[in-house]
């Protein structure tokens, strides 16, 4: 990396711990100041857009296709690089945060590619945060392996899955480090962590720095990430286009730009992925407003809905078109030791699976290692011995505008059942998040961040919309929190109660819950010390 001095430097504000200082050395924190500063100014821009977008459709703007991108659309030639090395087969994902013991886990799953999550499935208490860039530099240096107290084993074996990061959002700041007496991007912070250390590794190891990017919103962010990995590439003398990143289609404005999306990345791309529960999540939240926007309870909001059919199909198109991989998204149910339960869950999966692989997605996502062989099992029956199907150009799919907005086809009031369920999940997963734990399992689902946005964004709609009472809401959180604390004494189910009140009882929708909940209960910072 370039030498000349910074102008401003790092500031680290998180308590010491064990090892921190391996990743948080003078060079790295260099490294993130310098992608800091450079995007500081754009990342406030883009906020501003989604803000000003949001209001707009709040108030009935109409959603289409850009005209203004009409050329990129209509323009038959251009395609993303090839895929880089570890990166062709990729029919089955495992993902889960980068937590020591399941980092192995996950690595070992059989698995083609580990998606090692700062977002959705962590939450970012400081250790969590820098904790999960050691264990990827562990993990990177083929010393992650330890031994519980109970003697059992964890160690790295022969054939590892290749890792994705998926780095926070553009929402998030990482508040324990500061710049010029502002808190850093959680974006630039996971990512240039990783960057920094373990890009070259990487390289060396036969691989890539890959990604995977969440929660754009348009073209512009495609397009600010590409100029960041075009600064991070240089700075560190990493040849330009090593970098791959997948973007998640997770928001109904990034549906209508896809195409638009790989052009932007396209030195870079390394496909699509129909990130299925925060594009829910994205429906309530941009037409929670509207009388004429309702959905049912989650539970009856399936991937057969014809507007959720219009977007993976609209997305498995658009990739091949461009030779970019499609990937396929997360089905809930978790492996349960109830053997009926059990079945049934593995019997769903398949489902969602196999009408993936049949529509032309090149791969799937897993949430649990018991899960690997079922989606391998699937794909292999449609790839069989090729490494991906985007030879399978699904011209025959045609998606409009009112196809991926209709959600009017399935509207229906909620049951009692699905507000119970709602106030429920928000609350328990609240808790957890607030231990430490982005990712649960409640009643056989995985719940994580995206999850628990559909169930506390629906309850503030159906309040808005007069579907239930406030007084009801508020005794089914009171009985919920009681029967918390019965089951837990560690529960913090007065502090979930809070961010459940903050994030679905409120006259305003916020736009996430995890900003106001982190900056209120996950951040402990120690007095400032400034680094040399
Ligand atoms: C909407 C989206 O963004 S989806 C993507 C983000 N969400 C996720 O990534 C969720 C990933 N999944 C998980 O975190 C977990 O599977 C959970 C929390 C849902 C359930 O975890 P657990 O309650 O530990 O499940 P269970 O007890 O069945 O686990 C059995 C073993 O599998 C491991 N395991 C479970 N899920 C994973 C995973 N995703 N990756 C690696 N290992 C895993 C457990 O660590 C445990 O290992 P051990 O026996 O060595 O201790
Ligand atoms: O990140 C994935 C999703 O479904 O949300
Ligand atoms: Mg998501």
């Amino acid at each position: 990396m370039s030498r000349t001095p910074l102008i401003s430097s790092v500031r680290v504000l998180g308590a010491p711990a064990e090892r921190h200082e391996e990743i948080l050395t003078p060079e790295a924190l260099e490294f993130i100041g310098r992608l800091d500063s450079a995007f500081a100014d754009r990342r406030l821009e883009v906020l501003k857009e989604r803000r000003r977008r949001c209001g707009n459709l709040a108030s009935g703007t109409p959603l289409d296709f850009s005209r203004a991108t009409a050329a990129v659309r209509a323009d038959a030639d251009w395609r993303v690089a090839p895929p880089a090395p570890g990166l062709a087969d990729r029919r089955v994902e495992i993902t889960g945060p980068p937590e020591r013991r399941m980092a192995i886990n996950a690595l070992n799953s059989g698995a083609k590619v580990w998606m090692a999550d700062f977002e959705d499935a962590t939450a970012p208490t400081w250790n969590n945060v820098i904790g999960g860039q050691l264990n990827l530099l562990d993990a990177i240096e083929r010393r992650i392996d330890f031994t519980t107290p109970e003697g059992k084993e964890y160690r790295l074996g022969a054939d590892l899955a290749t890792i994705m990061v998926r780095p926070r959002g553009w929402h998030l700041t990482e508040e324990h480090l500061e710049i010029d007496g502002r808190p850093l991007s959680a974006s630039l912070v996971d990512f240039g962590l990783y960057f920094f250390h373990c890009a070259q590794r990487q390289i060396d190891a036969g691989h890539g720095p890959y990604f995977y990017l969440p929660k754009l919103e348009n073209r512009y962010e495609a397009r600010l990430w590409n100029d960041i990995f075009l600064l991070a590439q240089e700075l560190l003398g990493i040849p330009r286009g090593t970098v791959r990143a997948t973007v998640l289609i997770e928001t109904i404005t990034a549906a209508f730009e896809m195409e638009e999306i790989l052009y932007e990345l396209r030195e870079h791309s390394a496909g699509l992925n129909a990130g299925r529960w925060d594009y829910l999540f994205s429906l309530l939240k941009t037409f929670g407003h509207r009388t004429d926007f309702q959905l049912p309870d989650r539970a009856a909001v399936t991937m057969t809905a014809p507007f959720m059919r219009a977007y993976t199909e609209l997305l498995v198109r658009t990739c091949h078109r461009r030779g970019a991989h499609a990937i396929g998204g997360m089905a809930a149910h978790v492996p349960s030791k109830d053997p009926e339960a059990n079945a049934a869950a593995f019997a769903k999966v398949r489902l969602d699976k196999e009408r993936e692989a049949e529509d032309g997605f090149d791969g799937s996502w897993v949430a649990h290692p018991g899960l690997v062989p079922l989606c391998r099992e699937v794909f292999d029956g449609v790839l069989a011995d090729r490494p991906n199907q985007r030879e399978r150009t699904r011209e025959d799919v045609e998606v409009t505008a009112a196809d991926l907005l209709s959600l009017r086809r399935i509207a229906a009031p909620p049951t009692s059942e699905g507000i119970r369920s709602n106030v429920a999940v928000a609350l328990r997963y609240f808790d957890a998040w607030l231990r430490g734990s982005g990712a649960v399992a409640l009643n056989g689902l995985m719940e994580d961040a995206a999850t628990a946005e559909i169930a506390r964004v629906q309850i503030w709609q159906w309040l808005r919309h007069d579907r239930v009472d406030r007084s009801t809401v508020i005794d089914l959180l009171d009985a919920e929190c009681a029967a918390l604390e019965a089951e837990d004494p560690q529960a913090l189910a007065l502090e979930a109660r809070e961010v459940f009140v903050d994030s679905a009882l409120s006259v305003q929708l916020p736009l996430f819950f995890t900003p106001e909940a982190y900056t209120r209960h996950l951040v402990r910072r120690v007095p400032a010390e400034v680094n040399a």
